[in-house]
């Protein structure tokens, strides 16, 4: 397995990754259930779920180590990109967001400590530390639990609970890790599991079945896991060279050198592993479905506006999006710069793109945009009036050029243009176009219609 040595900067890798991804011709098939898994809302504030008290220092060690040989790509999964941001990121994301965790220790490989510190820096991850890896997962994860116990660091940095969480599960909630972290503290060792999908069976040398397990007696080990920092650390360091080479269970080795008895917590079906390339378009796909479930309608406050965003509400509402509407993003509503993905400003007979301009200063101004690509939508109503028609209309190349400026800032613009009609077939029908482009837009985030000008 073959794979540049050193990764130029983020952004070159990403390039690099880009024609990678090309080459490996890793547009697989959209996966069956796109967002079927209940998942975390991608660090969308407004659903930070109510605020948990711990009152233990909690760390996390996310091992990041392996190559990802399963997924056949040259790309370390763990690396792989999902519009522009490394999978790592995400789960780096899902646990610096939630407030009584203390640290992060991320394990690479040695090859990627410039990269991975690369993109800690790129997406302003905080609490997070690189170590490197190890030739195994549990040489891994026994470097992040030595680093967080290193001497000569301050006692306080030292956790009373460890999570231990593969980096290429990004689907995990803070509910859940709230339930591991306290029946670690409380027990000493707690795991997430799963009901097995298939049944397990025991082969003979020769390859014939030898016997099959009884499917409901047993269950899937899924992560994260939680333990104590001394029985982890103590684990470690009285298991085998067998356990660190061909291991794959940190609950065992708890039990088996410890005597410690693991709680284990039955989780959601978010919690699956990233292992082959189908996974990659599933974990896309969930995450894409995460950012396009709901937008903010500005509408300057104009009737027509108004009646435009109202009308556009209710069709995107049988779409399964949710659509707010507001007059501008002053006072209270400028929440919805840090809580929203997509943006729609509904303009009326309008020739020039003052408000999108002004829309766009005020997402970057949010910094929204480091982590997701924004969208902002320009549903541009010409009247029906010979006076508005024969208004100046907006010049394509106006909208590609501001179009272009924002995709180096992260933010995806696209124009969908309509015409007042007092044929009310010929009006819904309109309108329910405009719905159907807006929702296919903000669902696939595609770099490749930005700047244009769709006829509704
Ligand atoms: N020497 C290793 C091997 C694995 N891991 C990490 O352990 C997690 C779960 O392992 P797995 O899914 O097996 O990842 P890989 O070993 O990369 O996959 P493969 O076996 O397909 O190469 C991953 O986040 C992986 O990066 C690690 O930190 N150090
Ligand atoms: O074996 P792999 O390296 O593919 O993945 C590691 C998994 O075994 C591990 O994450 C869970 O089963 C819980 O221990």
């Amino acid at each position: 397995m073959k794979f540049p040595t050193h990764f130029p900067h983020i952004s070159g890798l990403m390039e690099d990754h880009h024609k990678k991804m090309q080459s490996d011709s890793c547009d697989p098939d959209r996966p069956t259930h796109p967002g079927t898994f209940p998942t975390c809302e991608a660090g969308r504030s407004d659903h930070q779920p109510a605020e948990r008290s711990v009152d233990f220092p909690v760390s996390v060690v996310l091992p990041a180590g392996g190559t990802g040989e399963r997924t056949g790509l040259q790309t370390p999964k763990q690396f792989c990109l999902f519009m522009g941001r490394p999978l790592i990121s995400y789960t780096i994301q899902a646990f610096e967001r939630v407030s009584w965790i203390q640290s992060i220790v991320v394990v690479v490989a040695r090859e990627h400590m410039d990269l991975m510190t690369d993109i800690v820096q790129q997406f302003q991850h905080t609490k997070v530390r690189v170590v490197p890896g190890g030739s195994t997962r549990h040489r891994s994860i026994y470097n992040g639990v030595l680093a967080l116990g290193e001497e000569g660091r301050p006692v306080a940095d030292k956790p009373k609970v460890v999570l231990i969480h593969d980096a290429v599960r990004p689907f995990v909630e803070e509910d859940f890790l709230y339930k591991i972290a306290m029946a670690a503290k409380e027990q000493g060792a707690a795991g997430a599991i799963r009901p097995l999908v298939s049944t397990v069976i025991a082969t003979t040398s020769e390859g014939y079945l030898d016997h099959s397990l009884e499917r409901a007696k047993y269950r899937a080990s899924e992560m994260p896991q939680g333990f104590t920092y001394d029985v982890i650390y103590q684990a470690y360091q009285k298991c085998s060279e067998s356990d660190f080479e061909f291991g794959t269970e940190c609950l065992h080795l708890a039990l088996q050198y410890c005597g410690t008895n693991a709680k284990l917590i039955q989780g959601p079906p978010t919690l699956w592993k990233v292992t082959y390339k189908r996974d990659l378009a599933a974990a896309e796909s969930i995450i894409k479905d995460t950012l396009s479930r709901s937008a903010c309608a500005i509408t300057g406050g104009s009737a027509q506006a108004v009646t435009l965003a109202g009308a556009l509400q209710k069709a995107v509402g049988a779409l399964n999006m949710e659509l707010a509407v507001i007059p501008d993003l002053t006072g209270e509503n400028g929440w919805y710069l840090l809580k929203d993905w997509n943006f729609i400003q509904v303009s009326v007979n309008r020739s020039c793109l003052s408000e999108v301009e002004a829309l766009l200063t005020d997402l970057e101004a949010a910094k929204q945009a480091l982590l997701h690509p924004l969208v902002v939508i320009l549903v541009l109503l010409n009247g029906s009036d010979e006076l508005s028609v024969s208004g100046r209309a907006l010049e394509p190349e106006a909208i590609m050029d501001l179009a272009s400026a924002a995709k180096l800032r992260n933010i995806l613009l696209y124009g969908i243009q309509l015409h007042q009609s007092e044929d009310t077939q010929r009006w819904e029908r309109s309108v329910s176009r405009v719905a159907e482009i807006t929702s296919a837009l903000i669902r696939d985030r595609s770099p490749a219609l930005v700047g244009q000008l769709l006829q509704a």
